[in-house]
Parts: structure tokens; sequence; C-alpha cells
């Protein structure tokens, strides 16, 4: 027999083995963080010094030199963050970038549960609730304990779901929790524990996960099946997360969890970015990685390839105010641009036309609208200014605020799709019986309680508790279910007879059915592009569509529209021109802030994002005159922009446009 020696192929190591040019661009720490081999790594970053792009490149690295996409696990804050990411990994590589596994944290464990459900009890149609489900469940077992009408203070549903997030998030006992954050309830402690015992009762009796139990129950079946564990490791070679300092607890051990195996994670994040604390988030994550996985690499990214030097002035500034020190000092290499303005208004309404009339301004010398933003700290901040760009006919979308799988009509016609995946999903079956006329919660409870044991749950007509004054809607209720679970009906076409169904009851309950039935129109649109109606209660429970995104459609097929965005939401994103409205005190900080030192730093912090998004031109605007039912009053600056040294800002002033003669060239002119 001849021998033939294959020679054993050298892994590839230093950028120029690779087809992309990393060393081009790429700086040397991002390259380190690109080239990283195997083991933990931290990459701890600013603002805008490359984070998603080093991210980016190190996906298309490892595929480059041979690592199977399937095997590499990038795990982000957003759903649209990590497409984003694997969209401009595949465009610099090639598309084999698309199949590597990304998505939340919520995202990838809704994942694993539905594959290994019953390794925990649960079968693998679980229904996955929102948190308006989680309340109407939380108030039930509350009234069905007789807690509902205490003499003494007992805190209320909204409260008792928070504790009991709370509690799972942060890894804490209830007695714990309560102590830290509501001593006024410890006395009620023992009646707290049996609301969260009820409600987890109700959930596995049911079938329904909340938000929290999707990373809790992934928890579970990993550390108490070594089997699955070694299973979902092993294929995880590489995994990734972004935004660190935004994850809990939990997450960080799901982390490990997710590479028991190889062993290889990077983390990435910026501890001055961490802005959701009231979520579990704890900051405290980055610091005790190293800690967590022992020989970790430390890699720093410091210089900002976004921002002109005055904004990071300011930004840099800003940090500077923290209770909680950051030893960064962003810098950057870009050519200076202006001073970011400082923009008094007379009232809100004069803020938005100046926002209105600047970004018109803008436009007319060739920035394109998706090339400036606005952004604000709570949805309603930008109610009088989305008014304003109406009237001036400017398009645009906002990002935070309420979803439109939010909105009522939207859940009314979800919740007939839940049960035809999950009988056994109780909150979504109140839902649909109660728009029945004559039916509350006592006969819904009933009708349930027939569903539980029946042959077909669908078939309504045969249950023994109807009575005369319904049973004519049941029939009709019934025939539609059974229509939808026997026919083979695409996913569109059941979101479609559904809505036919619910057209009726749309209009008798709300005056404003026209808007809702558009919405549910535009809904049965959106719903083509599901292939399975289980897939489209995860995608649309997991990452809900926002409502203006519907609204919108329309016209940002013309025109990429302006961003309207709340600050949350706004992580991650950059652009030419950010305009910050309501910088007031009590908006930014929230007036639940300022007791707090940790809580002003987190608002602080919040307003250090807005402002790093920012590549060109930063403006901080705020009215000296706010309107409230008992009349207008006088308004403070934001207590974060005051302490900002004053010549890292211009002021900007704002004049009406007839006052012209009487304006220095510095004004800035309004017209009517
Ligand atoms: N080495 C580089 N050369 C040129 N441009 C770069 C380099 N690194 C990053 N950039 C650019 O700088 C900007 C910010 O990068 P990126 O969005 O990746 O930062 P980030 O750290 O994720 O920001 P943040 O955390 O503030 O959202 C982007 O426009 C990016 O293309």
């Amino acid at each position: 027999m001849k021998k033939f020696v294959l020679q054993k192929e050298e892994p590839r190591k230093r950028p120029e083995d690779y087809s992309i040019p990393y060393a081009d661009l790429l700086n040397k720490q991002q390259q380190d963080a690109v080239f990283h081999d195997k083991g933990p790594a931290l990459v701890v970053a600013g603002a805008g010094t490359g984070k998603t792009r080093t991210l980016v490149h190190r996906v298309a690295r490892l595929v480059e030199s041979g690592v199977n996409p399937n095997n590499i696990l990038l795990l982000t804050f957003t759903r649209r963050a990590a497409k984003e990411m694997l969209n401009r990994a595949s465009n610099i590589l090639d598309e084999r970038c698309r199949q590597v596994q990304g998505g939340t944290f919520h995202f990838y464990c809704s994942l694993l549960l539905h594959r290994y459900s019953e390794a925990i009890g649960y079968p693998s149609n679980f229904t996955i609730i929102d948190i308006a489900d989680a309340l109407e469940v939380i108030q039930f077992v509350r009234t069905q304990l007789n807690l509902h009408k205490k003499k003494k203070r007992f805190p209320n549903k909204n409260t008792l779901r928070n504790i009991i997030s709370t509690c799972h998030n942060k890894n804490l006992d209830l007695r714990v929790v309560l102590l830290e954050e509501y001593p006024q309830f410890l006395e009620q402690e023992e009646k707290i524990l049996k609301v969260v015992e009820g409600y987890q009762e109700y959930k596995e009796r049911n079938f329904v996960m909340d938000f929290d139990d999707l990373l809790i129950n992934t928890r579970e079946l990993l550390s108490k099946n070594d089997d699955i564990r070694k299973k979902v490791a092993s294929k995880n070679e590489f995994v990734m997360v972004d935004e660190f300092q935004d994850t809990n607890k939990l997450q960080a051990e799901l982390t490990e969890l997710f590479s028991s195996v190889h062993g290889n994670v990077m983390a990435v994040g910026d501890d001055a970015q961490s802005i959701y604390s009231f979520r579990g988030a704890d900051h405290q994550n980055i610091m005790d990685f190293p800690e967590r996985f022992k020989g970790t690499k430390l890699i720093k990214l410091e210089e900002n390839y976004r921002s002109t030097p005055e904004i990071l002035e300011v930004a840099n500034n800003l940090l500077k105010q923290a209770n909680y020190k950051f030893d960064k000092q962003l810098y950057s290499n870009i050519e200076n641009g202006e001073l970011p303005a400082l923009v008094q208004s007379s009232s809100e309404h004069d803020q938005s036309r100046f926002v209105t009339q600047a970004v018109l301004q803008m436009r007319e010398q060739g920035m394109e609208l998706n090339e400036m933003s606005v952004l604000f700290r709570n949805g309603r901040d930008s109610f009088d200014l989305e008014v304003e760009l109406n009237r001036k006919n400017i398009p645009f979308v906002k990002y935070g605020g309420q979803k439109f799988t939010e909105a009522a009509h939207i859940k009314d016609v979800l919740a007939h799709v839940r049960v035809l995946v999950n009988p056994m999903d109780t909150i979504a079956w109140n839902r649909v019986l109660m728009l029945l006329d004559g039916i509350g919660p006592k006969t819904a409870q009933d009708l349930f309680e027939w569903i539980r044991l029946a042959n077909n749950p669908y078939r309504l007509d045969l249950s023994d508790t109807t009575s005369q004054s319904y049973i004519d809607q049941l029939k009709e209720l019934s025939k539609l279910l059974v229509d939808l679970k026997e026919n083979d009906h695409s996913v569109s076409k059941v979101v479609e007879l559904v809505v036919g169904y619910y057209r009726d009851f749309c209009k008798s309950r709300y005056d404003d059915y026209p808007k809702r039935l558009k919405d549910l129109e535009a809904f049965i649109n959106v719903s083509e592009s599901f292939t399975s109606l289980p897939k489209m209660l995860e995608e649309l429970a997991l990452d809900p569509i926002t409502a203006t995104a519907v609204d919108t459609e329309q016209k940002t097929k013309e025109e990429a529209p302006l961003i309207l965005s709340t600050i949350h939401s706004a992580k991650g994103l950059e652009w030419r021109h950010v305009f910050i409205i309501q910088c007031l005190d009590g908006i930014i900080p929230s007036a639940y802030s300022v007791e707090d030192e940790e809580q002003l730093d987190e608002e602080l912090r919040l307003l250090y994002v807005a402002a790093t998004r920012a590549k060109e031109m930063l403006y901080f605007s705020y009215p000296v005159l706010a309107q409230s039912a008992y009349g207008d009053y006088f308004t403070q600056q934001s207590r974060f922009l005051k302490d900002i040294n004053s010549e890292l800002l211009e002021e900007w002033k704002l004049v009406e446009e007839e006052t012209n003669q009487l304006s220095d060239g510095d004004q800035q002119q309004l017209p009517e």
C-alpha cells in the first residue's frame, strides 16, 4: 500500500490570511477582539467605539475561518439588532453568515424550550404571555385568594408583578426584595407569597409562560438535565453577547450554561450605557465577568469613530457628574464640528416648530430625513411634535411607546389564534368568551372548566352550561374555531377569517372603530409573512410591532422617514443630527429618580446614550413654560445640562420672524 501524507492545515491566525482586509477596516484593539481565538473575552468599550462593527467582523472572521455558522450564537438586546448585524456580516463576507443563530436571550430560550419542553413538564405548544396578560392572571389569583378588597394596604397587580419579576431577575428571595424595595409591604409577606405561588400554579396548569419564565425555565432545563445542556452547549462553539451591561444575573448564568462545553464566550458592553436596571439589569455583570469566566482576556476600545470632538466633550462632561464614576475619556480623530446647541423655547409647541423647521432646512440642504432623529425620555414627550410634523407633512416613524400588538383590538384577534394553538390558554379563552354578550368572568370560568375536559374544546355549542341568551353566539364562535382547526388555512387566511368574525364586535365596542378596522386590515397583511400560527404568536410576543410602524408603512415607501424614538429604543443607533427634546428636570431626570443616587445616575447615563447617538450635530432643547391642567408654569432646565461646562455648549435663542429687524445675527428665526 502507498502512503500519502496529508499536511496539517495551519489555522489562519493573521489578518492577512483572510479575504476581508481586517487590518484596513479595524484598529488594533478591534482586531484583537476579532481575532481572539479560544476562551473567554470581555470587550469593554465606550459609545461609538465600534462594538457593533467588531462583532460583525468577528462573525465574518469565524465563518471565514471555517467555523460552521450554525455553531455560532450571537445574543443581542433586540432581534432587530441581531438581524442587522448578520445582514452586515453577510454583506462583507457571504450568505453563510445568515445561518448564524442570532436573537435575544428570550428568543433563544423560547427556541430551546419549545424543543425540550417535555423535560420540564410543559407541552411544546405552550404559549408566551405578555405583561398585560400576566397582570390579568395576577389580578385573577388575587381575587381568588380574596385579597382584592383588603382594608390594609396590599400591593396592586402592577406592584405584585414587579415584585415577582425582581425576585426572578435579580435572583433574590421575596423577603429581600420586600426589605430593599417595598418595606411598606413586609407585613404582608405571607399573603404576597400566596399570590406568587398561585400565579406560578396558574401558569403551569394552563401551559403558559411569561417573559421571565422563558429565562428561568431554560436555566432549570439546562442545569437539571446534563444531557440536554451538553447537547446545546456542544453546538455553541462560539458564543457572543452584545450589550452585556444590560443583562441581568439570570442572563449571565445562562451565558455560562450556553457556553459550558467549549468555553468560547465573548461579552461586549459599556458600563456607562447601562439603562435597564428597572428590568433587573445589573451593570455589575460586566465587572463580574472575569470572575465568572476564569482566564478572561480583557480588550478595551477607546477611540470613538462616530462623533465630532465637540459632541464627545459634552458626553464626557456629562459622565463626570455621575456619583458612581466611570474611568472613561473617549476621544475622536474626526474633524471638528459645531458646538452642540442648547435651545431654549418659550413653549413646547415652539420647541416642536423649531425641530420641524430645522429638519426641513436640513432636508433642503440635502440631508435625508432618516439621517436625523428626535429623541425623548418618554413616549408621550413627542405628542406635540407629532402633530406639528403631520401638519407639515413630514413622514416619521416612532420607536418605543405602545406596541401595535398591545392594542386591545389586536389582542382580541390574537386571542382567537392563541386558543387554536393552545386550548389550555385560559387567558385567551377569557378574552374570546367575554366578547360575547351576556358572558362575564363567572360564565367564562364555567365554560373553561368544560373546555378543559372536552373531547373537542372548540365545540362550545355542545357544552352543558349554555344559556339561551348566548347559545347562538356560541354556535357562531364554534363554527369559526372548528373551521379554523380542521382546515389547513394559511396563516393570513386564519387571521382574515378571525377579523371577519370580529368586525362587528369591534364596531359595537369602540367609537373609533374605523381606525381600528384599518389596523386589522394592516394586521392581515403583516400575518402574510408567517409560515405557521405558533411561529407567528411566538414572534409577535417576543418582538412586538410598533404601532406607528404600521401606520406609516405607506408613507415610508415614498421617502425614508424622520426617526422619533424614546432614548431606550435608540440604543446602538446613530444619526448625523440628533435633537433631544424636553430636557427638563422632572422628565430627564424623571421626577421619580431624583431621591435616589443610583437611579439618578441611570438617568444621567440615559442622557449620555442619547448624546452619543449624534455624529455631526447635537441639540438639547427645552421649553421654559409648560402646560398643566392648572395652567402654565415655569420649568427647570435639566440639572444635567446646567452642570455641563458652559463653554462646551452654544445657547440658541428662538425669535419670531416678525421681530426680524431686532434680531442679531446669531438668533434663529422661526417663520409661522
Ligand atoms: N476602525 C474603524 N474605522 C472607521 N470607522 C469605524 C471604525 N470602528 C467603528 N467605526 C464607525 O464608528 C461608528 C460607531 O461604531 P459602532 O456603531 O460599531 O459603535 P458601538 O460601539 O456599537 O456604539 P454604541 O455602543 O454607542 O452604539 C460607526 O459608524 C462605525 O462604522
